[in-house]
């Protein structure tokens, strides 16, 4: 997580070497311990190539300095709005995060204390995953956070006629996700007859103070990964999302991933992956431990949940 401190920036656009200025122009509570931070390069620069192919390859990051400890965390920039709010050349070209404040967190917290207008210095892009150009279908399973690297695949692959994605999203709380119904209501009644009669009938804890929510009471990723629906399926592409969330009592299940591994889509050619992103213990539950070596981060043995499926035709990885 150290890095050299080196030469202050030289180029005013994002790259890898360097870290670049940027002003923090806007920060949108999401719930009361994650925000998305809105980030403008600061002197205008326009999209790099590499900011540009990483969109099209998988899944990328960056990396923002603090600047007292000298140390730097990597965050994964969300799709770009598809909404009329991305109505200026300007707020085109914005980065923006989704960052959750850690207990203790040493970046994060410092983050989430910065008022708006603020300097942040970040560099990349980094390819954390590339997609394989011949991408058929994708399960994404995602913990928390990790529904940022699922945002960046549905918008690549959306962009592509005939794919196929499906997302698991798992928080502790509902407030990161409120307004969220998964599709194919029934599958989700099952796991939740109780907690959504309590909901009916008014026993549920009311959303937090903080979240925000639209005039359909969706919070903001919510909205967010609605519009990748329509948006992928203005390319005939399909997204299907279901959300769980622990204070309900409803966690993703062996056969919600098994349901979707029977695909009646598997005649068509292609690859098939199953992704894992989140908390360590969330991608361990999951897939096992990713392992250190030499300094580097690999995938280890696949263990957890899906080493127990038959999940012929599809591969696993952790992100
Ligand atoms: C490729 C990649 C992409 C990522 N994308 C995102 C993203 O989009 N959004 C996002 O929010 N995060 C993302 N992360 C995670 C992010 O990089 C940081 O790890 C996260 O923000 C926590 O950093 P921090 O400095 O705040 O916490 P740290 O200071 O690193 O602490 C992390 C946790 O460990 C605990 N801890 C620290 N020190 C100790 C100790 N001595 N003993 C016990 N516990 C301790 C802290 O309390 C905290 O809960 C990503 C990570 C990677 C690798």
């Amino acid at each position: 997580y150290r890095y050299n401190a080196g030469p202050s920036s030289s180029s005013s656009s994002l790259n890898p070497h360097t870290f670049t200025p940027y002003t923090l122009v806007d920060k949108e509570t999401v719930s009361r311990t994650s925000a998305i931070f809105t980030l403008r390069n600061r002197d205008g620069a326009a999209d790099t190539e590499a900011v540009k192919d990483a969109w099209k390859h998988g899944v990328w990051s960056v990396q923002i300095k603090q600047p007292q400890l000298q140390i730097g965390r990597d965050y994964t920039p969300l799709p770009p709005r598809t909404d009329s709010e991305a109505d200026s050349e300007e707020k085109m070209h914005d980065l923006r995060l989704l960052i959750r404040q850690e207990e203790g967190g040493e970046v994060s917290t410092y983050l989430h204390r910065l008022p708006e207008q603020s300097t942040i210095e970040l560099r990349g892009p980094k390819l954390e995953w590339e997609l394989p150009e011949d991408t058929q279908e994708v399960i994404f399973i995602a913990g928390g956070t990790g529904i940022a690297p699922a945002m960046q695949i549905a918008h690549t692959l959306g962009a592509k006629p005939g794919r196929r994605m499906h997302i698991l999203w798992a928080n502790r709380r509902r407030e990161e996700c409120l307004g969220g119904v998964g599709d194919g209501g029934e599958l989700q009644e099952t796991h939740d007859g109780l907690s959504s009669w309590k909901r009916f009938l008014g026993f549920a804890p009311p959303p937090a103070p903080a979240a925000k929510v639209d005039s359909q009471g969706q919070g903001v990723i919510v909205r967010e990964l609605e519009a990748l629906k329509k948006q992928g399926a203005r390319h005939s592409s399909a997204l299907a999302i279901q959300y769980y969330v622990d204070e309900e009592n409803k966690f993703i299940k062996p056969q919600d991933v098994a349901r979707n591994v029977r695909s009646k889509d598997m005649a068509q050619p292609g690859s098939r992956m199953i992704l894992v992103s989140g908390p360590e213990g969330f991608i361990e539950h999951w897939a096992g431990k990713k392992v250190w070596i030499g300094g580097r981060e690999t995938q280890g043995q696949l263990g957890g949940v899906l080493s127990t499926m038959d999940l012929k035709g599809w591969s696993i990885h952790k992100l």
